[in-house]
């Protein structure tokens, strides 16, 4: 049949592209180390290193650090409260901030750029504009803000003052207007204020968190830190996220956003060798992307100290403070040598946030304001959701036909690809051998697999090499993956939130998606979620599905407490709030189970207020 031969120009054609595309990973940067101003051999073991890694320079005269920017004046201390700072900074005094950088230049020269274009080309940049966001969609976005004195929201990058570095990789990143969350969250974090912010997925939640800390840093003074072990570290900000592809994928954004602006941009997760990552430390640091296992690993080497931390941001912070993680959180920002909250500013983003979190969350958190920002136009134009019924033993015919039609339909001949979740490893594995054998390439990334492997997958699926990605929810949050088209739940979660991480895997930056799941009686206990879920997002809900809602509608361990809109509001709005633990799941009895469970978080919207991902 001509599929073979379409699968096979396919990756070919995939792969030539890769080449010259670089797929905006640092491969790319690698490839740019041969413009004729950096025209000197970069070894690979240096490639896409921010090229400020140097001694301290001249102006330093603190004790040993391994952080200190050359630019950064005469080493005066941050050291006192927050307000300190923010003050000195974001007030009157900002004129001052952005002057007299010449320092900074040293570095430029030698930094690998992670863009893969030249300073000459930045005029071409600023013709350009992303075209992939829906900019008309952004009218009338729903938005909710509690707590003291909200700063107001900006239309435009321009009414902040970020500083022009920061500016220009904004323009080189083709960003031509905040998405509606940069738009609140900037203003709110340049402010110096706390933060618990709930997006919808693909909603541009890492520039907002990235851009005031990157901003912040640069116009900070220099920090003198303490004199430890040589060899430790101490990192102004801290960006924590759950899985070790998210940490490489922010660590790759944030390099490109702090191209050129001094700020050192380092990544440390679990996986790959730690002496790399060593290496990479002690070459500076301002700015550390970790993940927490990793991360521990480091302090209690005392590779690490927290101690300068001005900057604390979660990245899917309610998966970071349910079960698995928040003992390690806790340890991290509660029990070793971070400054409490209020000193540091704290800034926690997801695009779900059942109750029980944000309370557990509010223990890092000082008179924050919690922030719910409506999708990115309207959810039937974005992610089409359909819900199929297919017994277990026809879901891999099913899969197949789906498949089929896609072709048919010549959606993978345009490279889009398709990401299939499953709910164990094995049968990660087990799906993608079978679909490999009945002509469908197919690769898989689950926690089995060696680091390697995983981002071996990840870039072979990004490249359209192989369109389709069989995967655990080591996938589901966070992966921004371009031209993912189609996300099939081949097993369905037992957690309304880790669906909607995973079908926001596609429809990103506003772009369309379509989002497949495959439901039987075995998946019971999501129906009313799932169904209260789609039909808010404006979905069509089979008669067949509402059937099993009413009937699940009783309890079980994804019902929304008080029926109403899935919740993105703060919790501290809600009357029982005040009266302790099971409360915030309306008192269900499925609510022991809270880390697989998402029930009863809504809350309840009030009338005319829209959920945050709906
Ligand atoms: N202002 C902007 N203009 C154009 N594109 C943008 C803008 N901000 C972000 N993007 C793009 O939008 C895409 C999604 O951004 P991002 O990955 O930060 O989403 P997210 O909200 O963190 O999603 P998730 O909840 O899945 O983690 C990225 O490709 C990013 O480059």
């Amino acid at each position: 049949m001509s599929t073979r031969t379409s699968w096979a120009d396919l990756a070919a054609n995939s792969a030539a592209e890769n080449v010259t595309a670089g797929s905006s990973a640092s491969n790319g940067a690698v490839g740019t180390t041969s413009a004729p101003a950096r025209a000197a051999y970069v070894p690979p073991h240096l490639r896409n290193r921010p090229a400020s890694s140097e001694p301290p320079a001249a102006a330093y005269n603190g004790p040993i650090s391994n952080n200190d920017r050359s630019g950064y004046g005469s080493g005066s201390r941050w050291g006192g409260p927050r307000n300190d700072y923010n003050r000195s900074g974001y007030g009157g005094g900002r004129a001052g901030g952005w002057g007299g950088r010449g320092g900074w230049d040293r570095g430029r020269e030698r930094e690998v750029n992670p863009f893969g274009d030249d300073d000459d080309t930045e005029q071409a940049f600023n013709e350009l504009e992303n075209s992939g966001i829906n900019f008309d969609a952004y009218e009338d976005i729903p938005v909710e803000t509690s707590g003291d004195n909200v700063p107001p929201p900006v239309n435009t990058f321009a009414e902040v003052d970020l500083g022009e570095a920061l500016n220009q990789n904004i323009r080189r990143c083709k960003y031509v207007k905040p998405t509606p969350v940069q738009r609140h969250t900037i203003p709110i974090s340049l402010a110096g204020r706390d933060l618990m912010a709930c997006a919808q997925t693909g909603s541009g939640k890492t520039a907002a968190f990235c851009f005031p800390i990157i901003s912040g840093i640069m116009r900070g003074q220099c920090p003198q830190r303490p004199l430890r072990g040589a060899r430790t570290v101490y990192p102004l900000a801290l960006i924590l996220s759950p899985t070790r592809e998210l940490s490489m994928q922010i660590h790759e954004e944030a390099r490109k956003f702090s191209y050129q602006t001094g700020v050192k941009v380092v990544v440390a997760y679990g996986g790959a060798p730690i002496n790399q990552q060593l290496r990479e430390l002690e070459r500076g640091v301002d700015i550390l992307v970790a993940t927490p296992g990793r991360l521990v690993d480091l302090l209690e080497r005392a590779r690490v100290s927290l101690q300068m931390i001005r900057y604390l941001a979660l990245d899917e912070a309610d998966r970071m403070l349910d079960m698995g993680f928040e003992p390690q959180i806790r340890k991290i920002v509660e029990q070793m040598d971070m400054p409490p909250p209020g000193v540091r500013q704290t800034m926690l983003f997801s695009a779900t946030f059942p109750k029980e979190i944000q309370r557990l969350a509010s223990d890092f958190l000082s008179n924050y304001i919690f922030l719910a920002v409506g999708r990115v136009g309207s959810s039937t134009d974005l992610i089409v959701q359909r819900v199929e019924f297919v017994h277990e033993s026809d879901k891999r015919s099913h899969l197949m036909d789906l498949l089929h039609a896609q072709r048919a339909n010549g959606v993978q001949g345009k490279q889009a690809l398709t990401l299939v979740f499953v709910e164990t490893k094995k049968g990660a594995d087990s799906l993608e051998h079978w679909l490999c054998i009945n002509g469908f390439p197919a690769t898989t990334i689950h926690g089995d697999r060696s680091q390697q492997e995983r981002e071996q997958a990840l870039r072979s699926f990004k490249s359209g090499n192989t369109p389709i990605l069989v995967a655990t929810d080591v996938a589901a949050r966070g992966l921004d993956i371009p031209h993912v088209a189609h996300v099939v739940n081949f097993d369905l979660p037992n957690d309304i939130d880790d669906y909607v991480h995973r079908i926001g895997r596609t429809g990103r930056a506003g772009k369309s998606g379509l989002a497949t799941a495959f439901f039987n009686e075995n998946n019971a206990s999501l129906a009313k979620a799932l169904a209260d879920l789609m039909q808010e997002s404006n979905q069509e809900v089979p008669a067949w599905l509402s059937r099993y809602a009413a009937r699940s509608s009783f309890g079980g361990r994804n019902r929304r407490s008080g029926g109403g809109r899935f919740g993105g509001r703060d919790f501290r709005r809600d009357s029982s709030f005040s009266r302790g633990g099971s409360d915030y799941y309306g008192g269900g009895s499925g609510n022991a189970a809270y880390g697989g469970a998402s029930g009863g978080h809504g809350g309840g919207y009030g009338p005319g207020v829209t959920s945050a991902w709906d």
